[in-house]
């Protein structure tokens, strides 16, 4: 387990600079959020992490190895991403098998099958539904097909892309609860990002506060729990925190 340090992440696309020198770090085994306002650049965080997008500037160390420098196997068994809509991040035409096999036999993994039921077990899905397509599936169904995907290479970070957004709320819990389930088994380290801060209290220890591309705040979940010492103090932070509390008491 290895914690990660990001240090000045930049990102310019087109004409726009969409991230401003981001630097944060995470301890290994830790759950970090990622909020703020629609636009302001926190899943572009997570591209720029898995480097889905490859064009940032910065520095972006795991365990004090410099991501960008690890080779292309160890880097996919080591982070590993889920995102946010699960039928479209799942091939339409695979079924659940060959969608856990794939990464396996590309990687060259022994134990195929033992690896594939191991994960299927962890995720809470029936053997049964190896022979299913995604469409025979529900929402929650798909997202923990997903996360086994995330899972089946054994990587020991995953990135968490607003995991439960497209679901509805009564499967919303039930994948919190599992990816909570598999980081105290499995101890994994999350960065995930959230517009529900309710989320937020649930999973992360701490968590950083984004505004139009830049990191203004990194706050404990005590922010979101009342402890004096813990509240935010940048003006944006603190406006979202008031306006979740606000929207909380009012339903
Ligand atoms: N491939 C791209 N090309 C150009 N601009 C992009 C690209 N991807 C994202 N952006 C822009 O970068 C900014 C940040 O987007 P990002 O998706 O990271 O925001 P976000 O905070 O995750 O938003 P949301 O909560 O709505 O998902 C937005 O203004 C978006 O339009």
């Amino acid at each position: 387990m290895n914690p990660i340090h990001v240090r000045d992440l930049s990102i310019t696309l087109g004409a726009v600079q969409i991230l401003h020198g981001i630097s944060f770090d995470v301890r290994a085994g830790e759950c970090f959020g990622l909020v703020g306002e629609s636009g302001s650049g926190k899943s572009t965080i997570l591209r720029c992490l898995s480097l889905l997008m490859s064009s940032w500037q910065g520095e972006v160390l795991i365990g004090g190895e410099n991501l960008r420098a690890m080779p292309l196997a160890r880097r996919c068994k080591t982070v590993q991403m889920v995102f946010q809509d699960p039928y479209g991040s799942l091939h339409p035409r695979q079924s659940v098998r060959t969608t856990l096999s794939e990464p396996l036999r590309i990687h060259s993994m022994p134990d195929r099958e033992a690896r594939i039921t191991r994960t299927m077990i962890d995720v809470g899905l029936p053997l049964a539904f190896l022979d299913r397509f995604p469409h025979q599936l529900s929402g929650g169904q798909r997202q923990r097909v997903a996360i086994a995907r995330a899972l089946i290479l054994e990587p020991e970070i995953l990135l968490l892309d607003e995991p439960t957004s497209a679901l509805d709320v009564s499967v919303q819990a039930e994948i919190l609860n599992l990816l909570s389930d598999l980081q105290a088994r499995r101890g994994f380290t999350y960065i995930m990002v959230s517009h529900d801060l309710a989320v937020v209290d649930h999973m992360c220890d701490r968590f950083a506060v984004m505004q139009k591309g830049h990191l203004v705040e990194t706050l404990t979940r005590g922010a979101l729990t009342g402890i004096p010492e813990e509240q935010a103090r940048h003006p944006y932070a603190r406006e979202l925190i008031d306006a979740s509390i606000a929207y909380d008491r009012a339903m």
